[in-house]
């Protein structure tokens, strides 16, 4: 069955459907990994986003049942160049096409993402639509034009508390929309683990008595989630904490900063990200659509990361306070894990943290 994929500037491509037929609104923004096509389904920072896949084949080792981000797939719908319906790997479950059905997803397959790329490169990422007919081709257009969401973290945070019992220091996450991975790489570290939906109050999150803070990914804008900005500003000088980009642009914006968006983001796994202070360079797994602006954090905040492609921020760090953080995923999840060491260094400082602030 055909299906077509408009953009905002009027643009009509036509494909096949996939997945569940109908018709999705969200933000058009591609992604450029070869792989990790099931964890960046998953990923609750791409709530409201049909994501287009630029690499042309994009299935072939199936959807397995443990690489999940989270419970189900995140995005508004899926575009791909071909999608492979005969998988070939000894975890797959389900074909790509089974598992947006099983899920409801709307996707198009039999586009040119390449193509569609360099127009979203070129033009900036764009609002559109994918159906599966063109009636009432005007009404669409105008839908496209007027769809305005807004704090999609409301919709993918956890509604309730949970804790994640161990040994080591006492972790308060933050969820914005967590990927499975953050907590992963926590649980590895043998964290006690207190997962707080955003909404939460700094007095709520200090009654616990955690030993530092991690702030995690999540979907939109950040400048949205001024509750979150508000708690993290009372947090900041009280304990040790972590950011991870949407964390980390919340916690840029607490600590009086701003943030802009960019003009199609970074979304892929194999970003270059320079460590100022070794001069080493790393490659990373991003997704993100805003970026911190260098010229508005405070003298007391430091640029620790740049991105070697286009010069933004990558990471900052207080000079004084052990409160650091980075636009980059450190958890990959999809992508290389060349900066894994990083949860390492956070449950360092929360150990030494806690005897340099409490006592
Ligand atoms: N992965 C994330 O946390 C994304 C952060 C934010 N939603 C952005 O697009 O910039």
């Amino acid at each position: 069955m055909k299906a077509y994929l408009l953009l905002e500037d009027g643009s009509i491509y036509t494909g096949i459907s996939m997945g569940k037929c109908g018709t999705a609104i969200g933000e058009v923004v591609f992604n450029t990994g070869m792989t990790g096509y099931q964890e960046v389904l998953t990923d609750p920072s791409y709530y409201g986003q049909i994501v287009t896949m630029t690499y042309p084949l994009i299935g072939n080792y199936g959807i397995n049942n443990e690489d999940f981000q989270s419970t189900k797939p995140q995005v508004r719908g899926f575009i791909v160049r071909e999608s492979c319906e005969i998988p070939d790997n000894f975890r797959a479950q389900y074909n790509l096409d089974e598992y947006l059905k099983m899920n409801e997803i709307v996707g198009i397959e039999g586009i040119d993402t390449r193509a569609l790329t360099k127009i979203l490169r070129e033009k900036g990422t764009m609002k559109g639509m994918i159906t599966d007919n063109l009636i009432d081709l005007d009404y669409k257009k105008c839908l496209i034009n007027q769809y305005n969401e807004s704090d999609h973290v409301r919709n993918v945070m956890t509604k309730k508390i949970y804790h994640i019992p161990a040994k080591g220091p006492k972790i308060a996450v933050i969820d914005y929309g967590t990927k499975k991975n953050i907590l992963e790489n926590l649980k590895i570290r043998n964290a006690d683990i207190t997962v707080f939906p955003s909404t939460t109050t700094y007095k709520q999150i200090l009654q616990m008595n955690p030993d530092g803070v991690l702030l995690s990914n999540g979907p939109g804008d950040p400048k949205d989630v001024d509750y979150g900005i508000e708690t993290v500003k009372n947090l900041i000088g009280k304990l040790p904490i972590f950011g991870i980009c949407l964390g980390h642009q919340i916690l840029a914006l607490a600590f009086g900063g701003d943030t802009c968006k960019l003009k199609y983001g970074h979304r892929g796994s194999n970003h270059p990200v320079k460590d100022l202070k070794s001069g080493r360079t790393f490659i990373t797994a991003q997704n993100h659509g805003y970026t911190v602006i260098p010229e508005s954090l405070p003298e007391d905040v430091e640029i620790t990361h740049i991105n070697i492609n286009d010069g933004t921020v990558e990471g900052i760090r207080h000079k004084k306070l052990p409160v650091f953080s980075v636009q980059f995923h450190p958890e990959a999840s999809p992508g290389p894990n060349d900066m894994l060491f990083l949860f390492d260094e956070f449950i360092k400082m929360v150990k030494e943290g806690i005897s340099c602030i409490k006592r």
